[in-house]
């Protein structure tokens, strides 16, 4: 799915207005009408109801959902913000004038000075101040009326957009001086701010309303974000060919595991294995040769020189892909390992975990990634390379900025995982459950994105369709093992399964 820049959104939404004939109230209404439809599935009449309505089209939004709870038989109170008595939008003024056509006596018109209703815990609110239509950050009487909502216990209905907050990029936003949502109902669109753990508590819960924007403009407007979900994955996935053997699906070499950390070569091999990939080796120290072979026995070890450590990455037999960094530590001999291999292989590598710290240590070698390869960073991991960051909004811009610079492809791992290309295009993830945020799970996903890439698969979809299924296996294990139980080896062994619902 398309994440449209506000600009963006204004157009398709003219579009839709002037090229396919729906007037701007009929998209209002359908916007108030999903709203009240959450408000009536959730929410007995008796609740007490406050309305904030902006004087734009988010006010307007709020004014028919006040309406429409009346019809349903809540007696909501709204209040409308109109300074100086003249300055609602077309659509607010006559979404007002139809509110008051009901007979309706509750609506509280603030003109010039605003007493604000007490709100509790019990309350419900309704924020539709503002919206995309949002110039500046707030400021003044608006700013203290969202940290009053925000700080009263009510719960909040957002429309479109939490007050307060610009659905793009908030770098200059202070999220205490912007509307708390428990739940944002987006028009059409999903928005970048969603995507970055700075809003989360802004935002709450989101959901997305379809109220019928023309196609043909979502279409043809380009934009560089996306929101990965299953058909998109299930676009890129091939099925197996008959006659097709283990040759066909290529020969992944993973640099992973060292003495004491050769589990993670374990969950690394397993969820390669179980992407599809026809034939595996692991390269690791010489100790974990009993582990491996006793724990994933379908794949090759290749014993380093060295009893503990990885002390040659040289690529070997030709390999289609390779892997590194999962639990191979951070010794001198490894990292001068890793320079070499750096240095001298001329396809995308997969790099994660202990090799990306090995790349903080010394940054030169990032001048030397092949292009196309993918880097898998979690945000601390990001920060030690490119420098601390003080927000996720910052660490993505940083992470666009690099991805050109250098060539590479970041996997920026989190809640919604950002794979971002050298392009600028960005794709969140989907798919996942806190219950990953366990050992191991990331080196799961550098054995699925190995080996999608040993099969064949691109970079640009290796790592997405990758990070996809890394998501839903989680998912699936979650459901076995719940939230606390799940394991990284749990989410290696449900990534078939994951696989398997995605084709189906
Ligand atoms: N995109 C779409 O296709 C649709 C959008 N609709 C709604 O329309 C909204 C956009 O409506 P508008 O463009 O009228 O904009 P808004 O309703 O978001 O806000 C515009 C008003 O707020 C004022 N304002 C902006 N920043 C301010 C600030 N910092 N302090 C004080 N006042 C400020 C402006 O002067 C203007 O009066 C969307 O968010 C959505 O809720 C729907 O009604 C229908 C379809
Ligand atoms: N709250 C969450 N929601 C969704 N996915 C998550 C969450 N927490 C972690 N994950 C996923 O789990 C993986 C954790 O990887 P990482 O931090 O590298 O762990 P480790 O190094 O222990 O294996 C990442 O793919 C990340 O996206
Ligand atoms: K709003």
């Amino acid at each position: 799915m398309k994440i449209f820049s506000t600009e963006n959104i204004r157009k398709i939404d003219r579009v839709t207005i002037e090229e396919e004939g729906v007037s701007s109230q009929e998209l209002i209404r359908r916007v108030a009408e999903a709203v009240t439809s959450e408000i009536v599935a959730h929410w007995s009449p008796s609740t007490p109801v406050v309305i904030f309505a902006g004087s734009g089209n988010n006010g307007a939004d709020a004014l028919v959902v006040g309406r429409m709870l009346l019809e349903a038989g809540f007696y909501p109170r709204i209040l409308l913000f109109n300074f100086h008595g003249d300055s609602l939008s077309r659509d607010c003024r006559q979404a007002k004038h139809d509110l008051l056509a009901t007979g309706y006596q509750g609506l509280v018109e603030i003109i010039d000075r605003a007493e604000l209703p007490t709100l509790t815990p019990e309350h419900l609110v309704v924020d539709g101040l503002f919206g995309s239509g949002l110039r500046e950050p707030l400021e003044g009487g608006f700013m203290m009326l969202a940290r009053v909502i925000s700080e009263s216990g009510a719960t909040v209905i957002s429309i479109d957009v939490p007050s307060g907050m610009f659905g793009d990029w908030n770098a200059r936003v202070i999220g205490r001086n912007v509307v708390h949502a428990n739940l944002t109902i987006a028009v059409q669109f999903p928005r970048l701010a969603f995507f970055l753990s700075d809003n989360a508590d802004l935002v709450g819960r989101w959901k997305v309303i379809d109220i019928g924007l023309s196609e043909r403009a979502i279409l043809n407007t380009p934009t560089k974000y996306f929101y990965v979900e299953r058909d998109e994955v299930s676009a890129v996935l091939k099925s197996r060919k008959p006659f097709s053997s283990k040759a066909d699906y290529g020969h992944a070499l993973l640099f992973s595991g060292c003495y004491g950390m050769t589990g993670a070569a374990v969950m690394a091999a397993r969820g390669a294995l179980r992407s599809g990939v026809g034939k595996l080796t692991v390269h690791s120290a010489r100790a974990a040769f009993p582990v491996l072979q006793g724990q994933v026995p379908e794949a090759l070890f290749s014993p380093d020189r060295q009893d503990y450590v990885i002390s040659d990455m040289s690529a070997r037999f030709n390999c289609s892909a390779i892997g590194v960094g999962p639990g191979i530590g951070t010794n001198d001999a490894t990292r001068g390992a890793l320079e070499t291999l750096i240095k001298s292989y001329k396809r995308p590598l997969v790099i994660d975990a202990d090799a990306l710290n090995a790349i903080a240590q010394n940054q030169s070698l990032l001048d030397h990634i092949a292009p196309g390869s993918i880097l898998t960073p979690h945000a601390g991991e990001f920060d030690r390379i490119f420098g601390a960051q003080t927000s996720a909004e910052g660490r993505l811009l940083k992470a666009i900025e690099v991805s050109h610079r250098y060539k590479i492809l970041i996997v920026l791992k989190g809640h919604y995982t950002a794979t971002v290309r050298p392009d600028g295009k960005v794709f969140f993830n989907s798919s996942g459950t806190p219950a990953m945020a366990t050992a191991g799970s990331g080196d799961v996903l550098t054995g699925i994105i190995t080996s999608l890439l040993a099969q064949g698969y691109k970079p640009e979809s290796a790592s997405v369709a990758g990070v996809y299924i890394h998501g839903l296996a989680g998912e699936i294990a979650a459901d076995t093992h719940g939230e606390y139980g799940t394991t990284g080896m749990d989410i290696a062994d449900a990534v078939g399964r994951a696989i398997k619902v995605i084709m189906e």
